[in-house]
């Protein structure tokens, strides 16, 4: 199968400050992923913009801040990203195809796999699917905001080989680069630690919304998923292939991490936990480093009112949390027996699985 490469490009990318698409950067990032079209690559575009493109279409004199102004705004600016998409990759004999998604899309399996169905079939007929956030319809609570972060859940629904982030800085700096002369860019990165976390400031346009904070976040869900990251910027033809070959403009962020099903991939990142379960040292380390699943006898506490099925968070005796999985028993039933050895418990209780969480159903979200 081809590899498939996600690019993620920012409004700060496509359009300028006063509002509108600027055509002449769109017709540059088209020719760039064309480029990695004809090499081989499947290509998939998670574009922002819309609101950037379409405010000053519209009527405001600036970016509006108003959920339902900037909602308008999409609407009229993602179709004339569509467009612009449409005519630019068509000159290279490529279709652009429009896909809109919200968190909530994610966050029900059924939905997120249809869509994917349906970006599977779009690459295998040639297309490049272009993503957007559903802007009209998500709820100011449930919004991804900036598209950095759903590039990364893109990248990793599609077991994307690189996620790519195109933004107007060459990289991660030590400091924000617009304010401190002296920042250095950070090459390569395997951890994202909350100390790097702190060097990434806010967004440096007024059409931009994530900042470097966002890109980070975004990285750090692709590399838990086994996408590696790239982010920085495309500014010279060519500078896309070279940031896919591992020489680009920009800082990588490296994982040792294989794909992760989409599952897991649900169970981590999208699912609602109902309940908490803390757990003792010992298991913590067979949670973390074992690949076990968790026993009754590891089990000191535990919160909520959940049932077999739901999804609960688990946590160290520390108050950080371990992971996610799904629980097989009830929460009344698990406080009965915690901390009892697995004879004894299925002496007290009647359960179809003696496993708390099972461990093909648990996800270890830190490290
Ligand atoms: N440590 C940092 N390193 C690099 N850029 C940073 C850092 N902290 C903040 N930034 C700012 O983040 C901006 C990129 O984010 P943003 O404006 O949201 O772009 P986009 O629209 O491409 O998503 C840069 O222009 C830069 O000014
Ligand atoms: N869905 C929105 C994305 C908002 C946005 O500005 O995102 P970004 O430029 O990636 O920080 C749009 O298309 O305008």
């Amino acid at each position: 199968m081809a590899e498939r490469i996600v690019v993620k490009i920012g409004s700060s990318s496509l359009t300028s400050d006063e509002g509108g698409l600027n055509r002449s950067k769109l017709d540059f990032f088209a020719s760039e992923l064309s480029a990695l079209k004809r090499a081989g690559y499947q290509v998939v575009l998670v574009t922002s913009g819309a609101v950037a493109a379409g405010f000053r279409a519209i009527g405001y004199t600036s970016r509006p801040k108003q959920v339902h102004e900037k909602q308008a705004s999409a609407a009229v600016g993602q179709a004339m990203l569509m467009q612009a998409y449409q005519e630019s990759f068509g000159r290279d004999g490529y279709i652009a195809a429009q896909i809109l998604l919200t968190r909530a899309d994610f966050s029900n399996r059924r939905r997120i796999e249809s869509a994917l169905m349906t970006m599977e079939e779009l690459l295998r007929q040639g297309a490049i699917p272009v993503i957007n956030e559903n802007d009209t319809v998500a709820t100011e609570e449930l919004k991804f905001g900036d598209n950095d972060m759903l590039s990364s859940l893109v990248a990793n629904l599609v077991k994307a080989k690189q996620l790519i982030i195109l933004t107007d800085t060459d990289g991660l700096y030590t400091a924000d680069p617009r304010f401190n002369q002296d920042a250095r860019r950070i090459e390569r990165v395997t951890q994202i630690s909350e100390d790097l976390m702190q060097l990434a400031g806010g967004s440096g346009s007024s059409v931009g919304t994530g900042g470097m904070r966002s890109k980070l976040e975004a990285a750090r869900i692709a590399m838990r998923g086994g996408v590696p990251a790239f982010v920085g910027r495309a500014a010279e033809p060519g500078d896309l292939a070279l940031a896919v070959s591992g020489i680009g403009k920009g800082t990588y962020f490296d994982t040792s991490l294989g794909n992760l099903p989409v599952k897991k991939q649900w169970l981590g990142f999208h699912s609602m936990p109902q309940g908490r379960i803390i757990v003792d040292d010992g298991a913590e380390l067979a949670l973390r480093n074992g690949g076990k699943s968790l026993l009754p006898a590891g089990v000191r506490e535990s919160e909520g009112d959940f049932h077999p099925g739901d999804v609960v968070e688990v946590l160290g005796l520390s108050g950080d949390t371990i992971g996610r999985g799904v629980v097989n028993y009830e929460s009344m039933q698990l406080k009965a027996v915690a901390g009892m050895n697995s004879d004894e418990v299925k002496r007290r209780i009647d359960v179809s699985r003696i496993e708390v969480i099972h461990r093909d159903e648990w996800i270890t979200l830190k490290a």
